[in-house]
């Protein structure tokens, strides 16, 4: 799979397309990668093969809400390299990561369609129904087909439901805040899944006979609401099972704080401060609460233990 980072210029844009075989071309953030996203991806795979043409997608990096304000969604489902991870598992040969500013902003959908679609190597391109560009999001899907005038084709994916919900990731950010891993799971086609580095905590796990490893994500991931969770938790290429709790440890916390991330392994007593790890959400076991002692914590952790064992069989 070939990236391509490239500055909002249009012409380069088009440029670059261009310089690459003719192409399928699928349109999106696709924050998370998930069913209804995958069914865009997958569309401009299959169709592409069926022409001999090379599949492709254009996505946004930074993400258009990040640059235009919306603090709400600073975090993402899939940071930009899970997201390569993703598309390059889908069979998609050529990204184009189009780094988005005001002055992309600014584009019209004409301009959008004319500088940058129209570059003469697009033999179609694929959007989902909900798909908007140009200047404060005025096109649409529609639009879209009437501005390519037949110069490329446009494929216009109807919404995925599961359950009678529509798959979006604002569903799959409200399943996580919520606890429900288990259906993000549903939502995405796989565990919501985060990478990090183990750093020191408080030091406080060994001495309770629980150790923990401490997770500071590397990028803006969202992080799944306060609770304890069964996990597959990657390190040096070997997956491990362990239970995670996310929260402010109130049983020992005076006032509410920062949100730590911390998973005890089962069967595992290496130090792996600094390293790099991915934690993959399985089953969600209960909330977090304030005990009465260390002794009553480290009680329920035991029986958390066994229920994670069991979700993770
Ligand atoms: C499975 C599990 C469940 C936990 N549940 C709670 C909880 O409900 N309430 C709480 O105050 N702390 C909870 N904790 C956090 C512990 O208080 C924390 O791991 C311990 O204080 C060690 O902190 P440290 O790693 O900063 O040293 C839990 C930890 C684990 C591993
Ligand atoms: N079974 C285990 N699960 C998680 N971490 C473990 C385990 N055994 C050893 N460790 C190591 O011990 C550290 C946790 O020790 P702990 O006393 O909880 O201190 P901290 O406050 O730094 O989390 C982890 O970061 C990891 O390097």
């Amino acid at each position: 799979m070939e990236i391509f980072r490239i500055q909002a210029a249009p012409d380069e844009i088009a440029r670059i397309i261009a310089s690459g075989p003719p192409q399928v071309m699928a349109i999106g953030d696709f924050d998370g990668v998930h069913a209804g996203h995958r069914k865009v991806l997958l569309t401009a795979v299959e169709n592409a093969e069926t022409h001999e043409l090379a599949p492709a997608v254009m996505t946004f990096h930074p993400h258009p809400r990040e640059v235009l304000g919306h603090p709400q969604y600073r975090d993402s489902l899939t940071p930009i390299e899970d997201k390569l991870r993703l598309f390059e598992a889908l069979g998609l040969k050529r990204v184009y990561l189009v780094g988005f500013d005001e002055s992309f902003a600014q584009l019209s959908p004409e301009q959008f369609v004319e500088d940058i679609l129209v570059s003469g190597k697009l033999a179609s391109v694929v959007v989902g129904f909900d798909f908007t560009f140009g200047h404060r999001g005025a096109g649409s899907p529609q639009r879209l087909k009437e501005l390519a005038q037949g110069r490329f084709g446009v494929e216009v994916v109807s919404p995925y439901h599961l359950n009678g919900e529509k798959v979006s990731s604002t569903l799959i950010r409200e399943s996580l805040a919520n606890g429900q891993v288990e259906k993000a799971a549903r939502l995405l086609e796989r565990p919501y899944s985060i990478t990090g580095k183990v750093v020191a905590g408080e030091g406080r796990g060994s001495t309770i006979g629980i150790p923990t490893a401490n997770v500071e994500t590397t990028e803006g991931y969202v992080i799944p609401g306060r609770g304890v969770y069964a996990v597959r938790f990657l390190h040096d290429g070997q997956w491990h099972f362990g239970v995670m709790n996310i929260g402010w440890k109130p049983t020992f916390a005076k006032k509410e704080g920062a949100i730590s991330l911390e998973t005890h392994l089962f069967d595992f007593n290496k130090k792996i401060y600094g390293d790099e790890v991915s934690i993959r959400f399985i089953g969600f076991i209960r909330h977090e609460r304030k005990f009465g002692s260390a002794e009553e914590l480290v009680a329920q952790i035991g029986k958390d233990i066994v229920s994670a064992k069991e979700m993770l069989s």
